[in-house]
């Protein structure tokens, strides 16, 4: 049973929540509206002939069905306005839905890749994201994405293409993460990667146990030692390693919408979230590419509530936890837990 008398309170209630978008591809926030229109300020050809043609292909049977579009849409983006306008769109949707702190992955090589220069790239993204900043009071940090499909040494060029542009961006680029085709690309394909950005400083996460086994996650943490795993969600395969996450508070960024998308589960009223939250583990909801399945981050919370019955002192627990979980500072933190604790003694469905 739901505690909430409406559809519309339950999203009112989400959308009101303080909390924090830990797991988001910049790349996948591009709408068909906009691939489109990129598409033609560019001159680039595109596989489809219309905005509806492309939106009924997002007809996913697993990660890599995704990804082959998800690349595709991506080669819209050629100019550093381009990538501000993308950011731009996805940051005042997230402001729209109550985020108050965005933690934005992308991934470079997509880009260098097709000759675009790395510096095109952060500088569209930063110049929206300070944007964001000063007119919503929405913070945000980049996260700088390896694609785990190529390799260890163009990983390692990518890493030095952008660490001269470190300084300019110091405010923002603080994490290194791990992303595309899971399987058969184990974390250990870049234990010497991670231990050059770990030296560096960075902040670390990586993609595990999406489509991967949790064996994947294990490494993750034993050979990357990234502080928090995307997605995770087939670590529950795995008792021990269960009682670890338990154990360690390693949080996880759980993407209810995009696990349906890409049949990871079947139905999202079976998904593990509640599951995973009501066992005590650090996890939190988030929008993953939310042009390709089907909603921005409170869609992720309310279509998982209602799946699952999250109650509202459950929601608040997830929003706590994307507190917890973010690269916030200790007082950028407990400014917006303190936030969080008025929210929810004052809202009006909280029990
Ligand atoms: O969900 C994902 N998994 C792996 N790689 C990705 N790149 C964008 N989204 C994803
Ligand atoms: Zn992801």
């Amino acid at each position: 049973m739901n505690a909430f008398s409406s559809d519309q309170a339950l999203r009112d209630f989400v959308t009101g929540l303080p909390k924090a978008e830990l797991h988001l591809h910049i790349e996948g926030t591009l709408e068909p509206e906009m691939i489109f229109e990129l598409a033609q300020r560019n001159g680039v050809k595109l596989a489809y002939a219309s905005e509806q043609a492309l939106r009924d292909a997002y007809a996913f049977t697993d990660l890599q069905s995704f990804l082959d579009l998800y690349y595709a849409g991506a080669s819209v983006l050629i100019t550093e306005r381009d990538f501000h306008d993308m950011a731009l769109a996805y940051l005042r949707r997230a402001h729209a839905d109550g985020a108050r702190h965005v933690e934005i992955m992308f991934d470079p090589q997509t880009h260098t890749a097709r000759g675009i220069d790395i510096e095109t790239v952060f500088a569209g993204l930063a110049s929206a994201m300070r944007m964001a900043r000063d007119q919503w009071g929405l913070s945000s940090c980049l996260i700088l994405s390896f694609l785990r499909h190529l390799s260890e040494a163009d990983a390692f060029e990518t890493l030095a293409q952008a660490l001269p542009l470190r300084e300019q961006y110091a405010d923002l680029w603080i994490a290194i993460g791990l992303d595309s085709a899971e399987r058969g690309n184990p974390p250990e394909k870049f234990t010497r990667v991670y231990a050059k950005c770990r030296e560096l400083g960075f902040r670390l996460v990586a993609h595990a146990g999406e489509e991967g086994p949790p064996e994947y996650v294990r490494d993750a943490l034993d050979l990357l030692h990234v502080q928090r795993i995307d997605h995770g969600v087939r670590s529950e395969e795995d008792p021990e390693l269960m009682q670890r996450l338990i154990r360690q508070r390693t949080p996880l960024t759980v993407c209810p919408l995009s696990n349906l998308k890409l049949r990871v589960v079947d139905q999202m009223a079976q998904h593990n979230l509640a599951r995973l939250l009501r066992q005590g583990l650090c996890v939190t909801v988030n929008s993953d590419d939310p042009a390709y399945f089907g909603g921005y981050l409170a869609d992720n919370y309310t279509e998982a509530a209602k799946a699952l019955s999250l109650q509202p002192q459950e929601l608040g627990m997830l929003a706590r936890n994307s507190i917890e979980a973010s690269f916030l500072t200790a007082n950028g933190k407990m400014s917006l837990m303190a936030e969080l604790d008025r929210y929810l003694a004052e809202a009006p469905l909280a029990d």
